[in-house]
């Protein structure tokens, strides 16, 4: 069974739906929340998330984790893998995925997610930007619309994205090769990339990503070196 419940607005979807999984006993085995109207919305790291109304996704759902049968790595990385799939699908354009779950359409970051653990359940934050045009101090971002050329209606899209991921991650089972699936689609893989460590830029070339969520990097003053999220930055 599945729920999926639209707000007019709200603070942050994040927000709400650990809210309800609180409050609530929880029969679904997969329940979403979305809003086109976010407006206190959380990123990685305590970084915010900025959305113009009535334009963007933002999108959460809850997954008992019992239901899940691989790591924590694997599903952050198949979530993200389903997500790119989707919008790929959906515009028929390459959609790539920054490491360790950013998606990347023709070199702007279009989604972000943010996965957090409450209780037995995963819950996972989707932003989606479909419709915004100008992105005035975000140099990086991008939309659906500004990087294809195709407009989606919203509430058509954050649906089908919902009957999408119920599909994939409750009805159908978890494929056992998801690291190799997420390779097939990782951004700069084998490209020689600019990275930006302790201040300092070389350039690099990103190899793997392994199962404990780690990338490897060639760097050219420093040899293949692995790293975790936030200690080294790839520019682009
Ligand atoms: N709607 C949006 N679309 C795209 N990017 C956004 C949006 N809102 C906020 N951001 C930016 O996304 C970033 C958060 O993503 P993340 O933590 O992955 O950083 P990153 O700079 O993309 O990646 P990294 O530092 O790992 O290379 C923040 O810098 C934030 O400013
Ligand atoms: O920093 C990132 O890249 C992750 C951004 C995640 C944004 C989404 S929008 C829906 C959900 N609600 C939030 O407050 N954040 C996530």
């Amino acid at each position: 069974m599945n729920s999926l419940i639209y707000f007019n607005n709200c603070a942050s979807t994040q927000d709400e739906l650990i809210d309800f999984l609180n409050q609530h006993y929880l029969s679904e085995d997969f329940l979403a929340v979305y809003t086109f109207n976010q407006t206190k919305g959380r990123g990685q790291y305590g970084n915010s998330w900025e959305n113009l109304p009535e334009e963007n996704l933002a999108y959460s759902f809850a997954l008992k984790t019992k239901n899940i049968n691989i790591s924590d790595t694997c599903f952050n990385f198949y979530t993200a893998i389903l997500v790119r799939d989707f919008i790929a699908n959906l515009t028929k354009t390459e959609v790539k995925i920054k490491w360790p779950n950013d998606l990347i359409l023709k070199n702007k970051k279009i989604c972000g997610m943010l996965f957090e653990k409450n209780k037995n359940y995963f819950v996972v934050g989707i932003g989606i930007n479909i419709l915004q045009e100008n992105f005035k101090n975000l140099p990086k971002a991008g939309s659906v619309l500004s990087q294809t050329g195709l407009s989606f209606e919203l509430k058509a899209f954050a649906e089908s994205l919902h009957q999408y991921l119920f599909e994939y991650l409750v009805q159908k089972e978890i494929p056992n090769d998801v690291l190799e699936l997420y390779h097939l689609h990782l951004y700069r893989k084998n490209e020689v990339s600019v990275f930006e460590k302790n201040e300092i830029r070389q350039n690099g070339i990103i190899q793997n990503v392994d199962e404990n969520g780690y990338i490897w990097i060639d760097l050219e003053n420093e040899g293949l070196q692995k790293f975790f999220h936030k200690e080294i930055e790839l520019l682009y």
